[in-house]
């Protein structure tokens, strides 16, 4: 096995057209087989567009991109993907959504009853295998698309704001789930998102991305003892690390406080 699971050199990608975009420049790096990356950058910053092209839907327009040691030109073999939306197909029922891509690999279903099973057992979807993905809620729907990327075993995992759309509470709760997962299977994660306290709680390495075009602006190690709860996001520790994480946005002119009032100029 290669020493790592992705390997980006100063990687580029400008979308060609009338007027070209460059999305990212000079990205450069490296994820070790079993880590949990999680990607933290303003809106268009390049964020989807360096997953993509790490799934093989993109090319890169310059630098190198390895996954497993192997360059990327398609989509490479053993990775799964979650995205925000969870792309379930209405007319087939949970267990037949999960089997999706062992029948796209024309692989024989058969040998993977158990393994979905075990899927849903670990996602508490159980009693859900014959259920249609309407009569599930949001984040049930979003665990469904997590059985569906882990069916074939994938060695890499990547997540496109995958909780995006559901409710704080319920973020918070897949996010208990998908490290509780993650530290059962431990694939290599990549997950893209938004919020701060979110790239931290699951991460081992947070990326923060620049502004478009996107960069590496800073690669924070989150040394915190696993599996974490919910209330370790009070701790000053985790409030130290998304703390220096909101001053980098605030140094890029990400976040706008406002002015410092009378009372406190004088206090200070
Ligand atoms: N297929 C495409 N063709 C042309 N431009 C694109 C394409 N996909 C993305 N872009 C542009 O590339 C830039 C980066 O987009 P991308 O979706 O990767 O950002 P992002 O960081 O994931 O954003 P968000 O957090 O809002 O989802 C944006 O300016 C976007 O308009």
């Amino acid at each position: 096995m290669s020493a790592s699971a992705i390997q980006a050199r100063g990687v580029g990608k400008v979308y060609a057209g009338e007027r070209a975009l460059t999305a990212l420049e000079e990205v450069s790096l490296d994820v070790k087989p079993g880590e949990f990356v999680s990607i933290l950058g303003p809106s268009g910053c390049g964020k989807s567009t360096f997953l993509r092209c790490i799934a093989g839907l993109e090319r890169i327009t310059g630098g190198e991109l390895e996954v497993d040691g192997r360059v990327v030109d398609g989509p490479p073999d053993h990775i799964g993907m979650v995205f925000q939306r969870d792309a379930l197909l209405e007319w087939r029922n949970i267990e037949r959504n999960i089997l999706l891509p062992v029948e796209f690999a024309r692989k024989p279903v058969r040998d993977y009853r158990d393994r979905v099973a075990g899927l849903l057992a670990l996602t508490g979807l159980s009693e859900f295998a014959d259920r249609y993905p309407r009569e599930l809620s949001g984040g049930m729907r979003q665990r469904a698309a997590i059985c569906r990327a882990l069916v074939d075993d994938p060695r890499l995992l990547l997540m496109d704001e995958p909780f995006g759309a559901l409710d704080a509470l319920t973020r918070d709760q897949m996010n208990v789930e998908l490290q509780r997962i993650w530290l059962e299977t431990r694939n290599t994660v990549v997950f893209v998102t938004h919020g701060i306290a979110e790239a931290v709680f699951l991460a081992d390495r947070v990326v923060v991305f620049s502004p478009r075009p996107g960069r590496v602006a800073d690669i924070i190690e989150v040394d915190l003892p696993r599996p974490r709860r919910l209330g370790d996001r009070e701790t000053d520790k985790f409030g130290a690390y998304t703390a220096r994480i909101r001053a980098l946005f605030n140094d890029m002119g990400l976040i706008k406080e406002p002015p410092a009032t009378a009372g406190e100029v004088n206090a200070a």
